[in-house]
């Protein structure tokens, strides 16, 4: 019989590896532990169509519940892993039970980065990973005016374009003097700054916070110009911290983030880490990487699953995001960290348009703006030819 294999995470990289063990033909025992109630959920509709409502929490799951019975994978919900003996192979749980493995796979995520501001324990202060998370910034909304967002990421912003559709106030405040400045250009800064305001957020760039105002309850932040926005909801979005305290606790290299190679292989043998809480070398862009994606957490599980299957692998992929923010589709092909020049073509007043992303004239990154078609040709250029060029009209 083969070794059992023990999952710790049931999210997106943790159902993906079980699955995808269970497809490349591994007969032994399979176990997925999660901390969550719910049967392993997709994160990217927390921020816009589960929140606003379109989409129910059935909609999130990634595999009907039947699927994990029927593939005879173990899905342990509610129920956290503590700490690891890797000397005795051991996982120990908080419930108290102990379970052995052949090999470990930690597939933790991130935690939502949290801020220490005055304040910030307060009633009505939220942040969002979670179905949890989102159900109750559901409650808090529905007897709301207004929110105010710290942070203008990913998840603020998506937040913001939900809450403003459902008729409230929007306040969304950035220590950066443009939003997404983590992850785009000058050029989709702007055209995103310009598309909230339109819609009437009230987008505070460059902005410090010197408080979060209220009794027990919120009712507003203070900024560090003196200005007070009144908000009986604040949620706090500043970004992801990997899970990898397990990793670091029981002596594995971390560096934020547990330390894989191209086949997810930590420094231990027999533990394996895949999706949001890893990092890894990437050849093709020359450096560690950490990555916050469905792509990475699909594709690395997958790639881990086929060499705790006995295959060689090295995983090094075309990275590619996107964002729904209203009607608009934000797409990014690649990682435009260090590049030395862009290029837009198309509109930006037509909300179609993309930008493309050079080092030394060779393309490292698209983003693209409704604009799908240069999209999937830029995850291909970049993913097979490196040339600079190949990019269609707009
Ligand atoms: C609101 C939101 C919107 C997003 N939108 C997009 C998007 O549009 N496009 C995109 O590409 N990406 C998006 N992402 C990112 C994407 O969802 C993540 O990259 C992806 O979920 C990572 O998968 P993962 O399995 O590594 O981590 P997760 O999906 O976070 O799963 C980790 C699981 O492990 C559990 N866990 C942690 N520690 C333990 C423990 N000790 N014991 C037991 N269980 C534990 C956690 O509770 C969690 O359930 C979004 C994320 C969020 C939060
Ligand atoms: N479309 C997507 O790919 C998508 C969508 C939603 C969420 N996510 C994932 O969810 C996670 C968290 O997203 P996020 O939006 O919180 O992170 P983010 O890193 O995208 O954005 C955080 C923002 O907060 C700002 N910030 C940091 N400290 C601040 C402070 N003190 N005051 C004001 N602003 C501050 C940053 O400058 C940045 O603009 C990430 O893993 C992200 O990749 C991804």
């Amino acid at each position: 019989m083969q070794e059992e294999i023990v999952i710790i995470g049931a999210g997106q990289a943790g159902a993906q590896l079980a699955h995808s063990l269970r497809q490349g033909g591994f007969e032994g025992p399979l176990r997925l532990i999660g901390d969550e109630p719910h049967p392993p959920y997709q994160r990217p509709p927390l921020s816009k169509k589960y929140l606003s409502g379109d989409v129910g929490a059935e909609g999130l799951w990634l595999r009907p519940p039947a699927f994990f019975e029927t593939n005879q994978i173990d899905h342990i919900p509610n129920t956290k892993a503590v700490s690891i003996d890797r000397a005795a192979k051991r996982v120990h749980l908080e419930n108290g039970d102990t379970l052995a493995y052949g090999k470990l796979v930690l597939a933790t995520g991130t935690n939502a980065r949290t801020l220490p501001l005055k304040g910030a324990d307060k009633t009505g202060v939220v942040t969002l990973r979670s179905i949890a998370d989102v159900d109750a910034i559901r409650d808090g909304l529905s007897s709301s005016s207004g929110i105010a967002i710290i942070g203008a990421g990913y998840i603020g912003l998506e937040v913001a374009a939900v809450a403003k559709a459902m008729g409230k106030s929007v306040s969304v405040i950035e220590a950066q003097d443009r939003p997404m400045k983590r992850v785009v250009s000058q050029a989709v800064s702007d055209y995103f700054t310009r598309l909230h305001r339109d819609k009437g957020i009230d987008l505070r760039l460059e902005t410090g916070i010197e408080s979060i105002e209220g009794d027990e309850t919120v009712t507003g932040v203070k900024l560090s110009n003196g200005d007070v926005i009144s908000a009986e909801l604040v949620l706090i979005a500043v970004g992801a911290e990997p899970n990898d305290h397990l990793a670091a606790e029981t002596g594995l290299e971390v560096d934020n983030g547990v330390l894989v190679d191209g086949s997810g292989q930590t420094s231990d043998p027999n533990i394996y880490a895949v999706g949001d809480c890893t990092r890894f070398y990437s050849n093709r862009y020359q450096r560690s990487v950490r990555m916050e994606s469905v792509q990475n957490a699909i594709d690395q599980a997958k790639a881990a699953a086929q060499s705790l299957l006995g295959e060689d692998i090295d995983y090094d992929p075309v990275p590619w995001f996107w964002s729904d923010q209203y009607d608009i589709k934000l797409q990014i092909a690649g990682l435009s960290e260090g590049y030395d020049e862009t290029i837009v073509v198309g509109s930006p007043a037509d909300h179609k348009f993309y930008v493309a992303y050079l080092n030394k004239r060779k393309l490292i990154a698209v983003d693209s703006i409704n604009f799908p078609r240069s999209h999937m040709l830029a995850r291909r250029v970049i993913g097979e030819t490196w040339r600079e060029g190949l990019l269609p009209d707009a």
